[in-house]
């Protein structure tokens, strides 16, 4: 069956055609580790792993390789400003370093709750140093790069198609800037090894232009490159990348190998909060993972949240559409442990399934499907063995919820117990959330004069 994406690069849907049968690599642009993920972040890895899992049905060994920024990424896109993690160490009085390994350990923990397998290479910018100079120094060789007294910046001017991916008007923009360019010949020149000057640095290197620290663009092109080859499959990362970050990397490829070094670019759209605005680490509200927890939501029914709208669509959060999500979410659980085993897929279902996910990732569409299939005449036991099928690509793990795990495990005792707390103190909505949070569970609770009881 045809498998078709959304192409950024061409701005068009086209058939998924691997560079080698049977396989595919996938380079995803991963979190700057100087803060927690925000939910807004996680949207865009849970891209990735619905795109991952699709390519898995069809067939692919996919190559899955994420990045892990942990240094050089300025607090402004226009390489000026601080470096993130040196003012994250600031913000908490621990050392760079500290905060990069604290911050990558808490956003494994997070995409895990969330089902995102994991990649087969975790690529920390700090640990391929040698790498990126190397990058740069080939960079130089071709003539791309000039010096200011900050650092080496490329030249965009050099490069003909520079900003094809975001349909750039650099003229546009240069007589559009108000702001002092400093030493940078053209607005859109971006730095790819900064100096470290007379401030006074926790991470930097030397290299062959001095000692410093690299851009945040070139980590990619190098870390890219070593796993993955300099011409591969699939790359993605969130919309915000189309302008910057994605058109620096293509710049830096082309002037090393003459051509981007991915054949197909996929963006995920933004998670907005309520006005508009996209979550942010640096602006509005800014919600973790733990924080839906601790309001009593299983991280899986942000998952499904997520599934339900398409990722290319911009997707507004609001508790109540988490609530829901959390609800339907329960009623599938349900559904699941109610249906017999010992049948097999139905093939009407899976082709109609898969091809509602071939065509560009249509997951609203699949889940749709998911329902339907539940309310049709189909024998049980061929329900519970399509929905199996399906849930390799929605992940929600439906298989380990068996009723052979009766124990109560400590997530649900721990809601148990908030929820006894929450009823002491009257706090009905709040005990109602923690009711529904242990029912989508697969618990049900029923209140003693001993307190609650708590069952499957
Ligand atoms: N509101 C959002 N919705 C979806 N994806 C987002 C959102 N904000 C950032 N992303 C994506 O999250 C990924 C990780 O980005 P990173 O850790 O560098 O954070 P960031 O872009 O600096 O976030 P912020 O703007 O909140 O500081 C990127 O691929 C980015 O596109
Ligand atoms: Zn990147």
């Amino acid at each position: 069956m045809e498998l078709m994406f959304y192409d950024t690069y061409e701005r068009r849907l086209r058939p998924f055609v691997p560079l080698q049968t049977g396989a595919a690599g996938l380079y995803a642009c991963g979190p700057t580790v100087y803060d927690y993920a925000h939910i807004g972040n996680l949207r865009t890895y849970l891209f990735g792993d619905l795109l991952r899992r699709v390519l898995a049905l069809n067939g692919y060994a996919v190559n899955h390789v994420i990045c892990v920024t942990d240094v050089g990424h300025l607090t402004s896109d226009a390489d000026t400003g601080e470096d993130k993690m040196e003012k994250g160490s600031r913000r908490t009085s621990q050392s760079a370093w500290e905060i990069a390994a604290f911050y990558t350990r808490a956003f494994q923990q997070d995409i895990a709750a969330l089902h995102i397998l994991a990649p087969a290479v975790w690529a920390r910018a700090t640990e391929h140093i040698q790498e990126q100079i190397d990058f740069i120094a080939d960079i130089e060789r071709n003539g791309f790069t000039y010096r200011t007294a900050d650092g080496i910046y490329f030249d965009t001017q050099k490069l003909e198609r520079y900003g094809h991916l975001a349909r750039l008007d650099i003229g546009g923009l240069q007589s559009g800037h108000r702001v002092d360019l400093r030493d940078k010949r053209t607005v859109t020149d971006f730095a790819l090894w900064k100096f470290s000057g007379a401030q006074q640095r926790q991470m930097e290197w030397d290299s062959p232009w001095g000692r410093g620290f690299p851009g945040w663009h070139i980590e990619c092109s190098a870390m890219s490159t070593k796993y993955l080859g300099a011409l591969f499959d699939i790359h993605i990362g969130g919309e915000d990348h189309i302008p910057v970050h994605h058109s620096n990397e293509i710049a830096q490829h082309e002037a090393c190998h003459a051509h981007p070094p991915a054949r197909y670019w996929l963006h995920g759209a933004f998670l907005n909060v309520d006005g508009g605005d996209k979550m942010s680490k640096s602006a509005g509200e800014f919600l973790r993972l733990d924080t839906l927890v601790e309001r009593g939501f299983d991280p899986l029914a942000y998952r499904y949240l997520v599934l339900s709208a398409h990722y290319r669509s911009p997707l507004t959060f609001s508790w109540a559409a988490l609530d829901a999500a959390q609800t339907a979410l329960g009623r599938l659980r349900l559904a699941w442990r109610r249906l017999p085993d010992g049948g097999q897929p139905d093939a009407g279902y899976q082709q109609a399934m898969q091809a509602e996910l071939n065509q560009d990732l249509n997951t609203p569409r699949a889940l749709a499907l998911m329902w339907e299939l539940l309310k049709s005449e189909l024998p049980p036991a061929t329900q519970k063995a399509t929905l199996r099928w399906l849930d390799q690509v929605l992940g929600f793990g439906l298989a380990e919820w068996t009723p052979a795990l009766l124990e109560v495990p400590d997530a649900v005792q721990a809601l148990v117990t908030a929820r006894d707390q929450a009823r002491q103190e009257k706090r009905w909505a709040d005990a109602d959330t923690l009711r529904q949070a242990i029912e989508s569970a697969g618990f049900t609770v029923r209140d003693t004069p001993a307190g609650a009881s708590v069952q499957r």
